[in-house]
């Protein structure tokens, strides 16, 4: 099994994509966040159904088939377009856009009332989506990329929503396994912090064509 698709979509293409959809995601990704706090009338929310229905009608008008995928396109970016955490086409994604440096990878980010868990704080299962994606980036950006091992969370105190910080890093590379740490910080500190194995699956430890890159 190959889990690579690999592709020749040029920059333009990508940006032209990008372009179409990004702006229906983050629309979406606000109408969540309407869903939860709107207090308008039963009136009001009817009519609002009729338009979003009216906007699924003309969406579903052509639909791939499957998940998007990792992308590579051999000239332009790598589009993990519907990543759970970084997908742009993906309103369920805060989306974060991740920073890579030399030896870690951050990114600054804002998580809206739809990561709720406990009154006015992130829900723990996202805290963690969050850091195994970016110990996962961090491991694929020193060159090591894997699959989730072992994510292992500890949640020092309660992570508000709002305003927040995640940084990884990778700690040591084991052959095909990377241990990565990190955290997520708000202004007053450290919240939560990871630490995780990530390890390349037997398939792709074969594989012909690699990617370059995985950012
Ligand atoms: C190229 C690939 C795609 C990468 C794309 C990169 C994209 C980069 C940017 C995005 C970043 C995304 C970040 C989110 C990433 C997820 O969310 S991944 C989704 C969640 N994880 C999964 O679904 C993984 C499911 N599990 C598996 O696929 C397989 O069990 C694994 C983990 C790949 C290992 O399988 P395997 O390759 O057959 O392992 P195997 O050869 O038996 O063992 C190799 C070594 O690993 C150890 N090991 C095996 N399983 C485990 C485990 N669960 N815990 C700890 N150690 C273990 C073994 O003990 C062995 O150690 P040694 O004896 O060599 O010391």
């Amino acid at each position: 099994m190959s889990g690579y698709q690999v592709d020749d979509a040029t920059v333009e293409e990508i940006e032209t994509e990008r372009a179409t959809y990004e702006p229906i995601t983050e629309a979406t990704r606000r109408l969540a966040d309407l869903c939860i706090r709107s207090q308008v009338d039963a009136a009001s929310t009817a009519r609002a159904l009729e338009h979003l229905q009216a906007a699924i009608d003309v969406l579903s008008q052509d639909v791939a088939e499957g998940p998007y995928g990792l992308r590579h396109s051999r000239q332009g970016p790598t589009r993990p377009w519907g990543n759970a955490v970084v997908g742009v086409r993906n309103p369920v994604a805060p989306p974060l856009k991740v920073v890579h440096e030399t030896d870690h990878v951050w990114s600054d980010f804002e998580l809206s009332s739809a990561y709720e868990g406990p009154p006015s704080l992130v829900h723990g299962g996202v805290s963690a989506l969050i850091l195994d994606q970016l110990l996962g980036e961090a491991a694929a950006a020193a060159g090591s990329p894997g699959m989730t091992g072992t994510l292992t969370v500890r949640y020092r105190r309660g992570t508000p929503l709002g305003a927040l910080r995640a940084e990884a890093r990778v700690e040591r590379t084991e052959g095909y396994k990377t241990f990565a740490v990190g955290q997520i910080c708000d202004a007053e500190g450290v919240c939560v912090e990871a630490e995780g194995v990530f390890i390349l699956p037997r398939w792709a430890r074969s594989e012909q064509e690699q990617p370059e890159r995985f950012e």
